[in-house]
């Protein structure tokens, strides 16, 4: 058995649309959109986690952040507890830092999109509660 991995996830918000990326084919859930962040380091407070991650895989700086939810999920080979948090003010202008595809997308077009199968909730969250 292994540890649950902490992610940090930001829903990063411009009017109506949230800012997605495309997670590298050879990642865990590969090909598939996400919302940007990453693991939260040992230590580290999951507020921290979020800014550094947006820093380095979307070169924002997030200056005004909310919890928005938290959800454990078991993939086969990976446990996750995504800690997510809106991201509703930033500086800097957004791009693929990791050479990454990312998008923004209108929140009644995410229900199109490809998303790692523990995001699920997070959608019918935006969706109820943002729209
Ligand atoms: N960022 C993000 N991760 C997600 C989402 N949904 C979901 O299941 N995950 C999973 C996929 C991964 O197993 C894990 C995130 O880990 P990651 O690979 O992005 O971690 P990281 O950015 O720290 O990357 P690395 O340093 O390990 O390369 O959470 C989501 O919407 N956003
Ligand atoms: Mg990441």
């Amino acid at each position: 058995m292994t540890k649950r991995v902490h992610v940090a996830v930001g829903v990063i918000l411009r009017e109506q649309q949230v800012l997605l990326a495309k997670r590298h084919g050879h990642l865990h859930q590969g090909g598939k959109w996400e919302f940007p962040g990453g693991k939260v380091e040992a230590n580290e407070d999951v507020t921290a986690a979020l800014v550094r991650e947006l820093e380095e895989e979307i070169g924002i700086s997030a200056t005004e952040t909310s919890p928005f939810m938290t959800l454990s999920y078991d993939y086969p080979e990976k446990q996750v507890f995504l800690d997510i948090h809106l991201v509703t003010a930033f500086t800097g202008q957004e791009q693929g830092a990791e050479g990454q595809e990312i998008r923004w997308v209108s929140f009644t077009e995410l229900p199109s999109l490809a998303f790692p199968d523990a995001n699920k909730p997070i959608l019918d969250k935006i969706l109820s509660d943002l729209v």
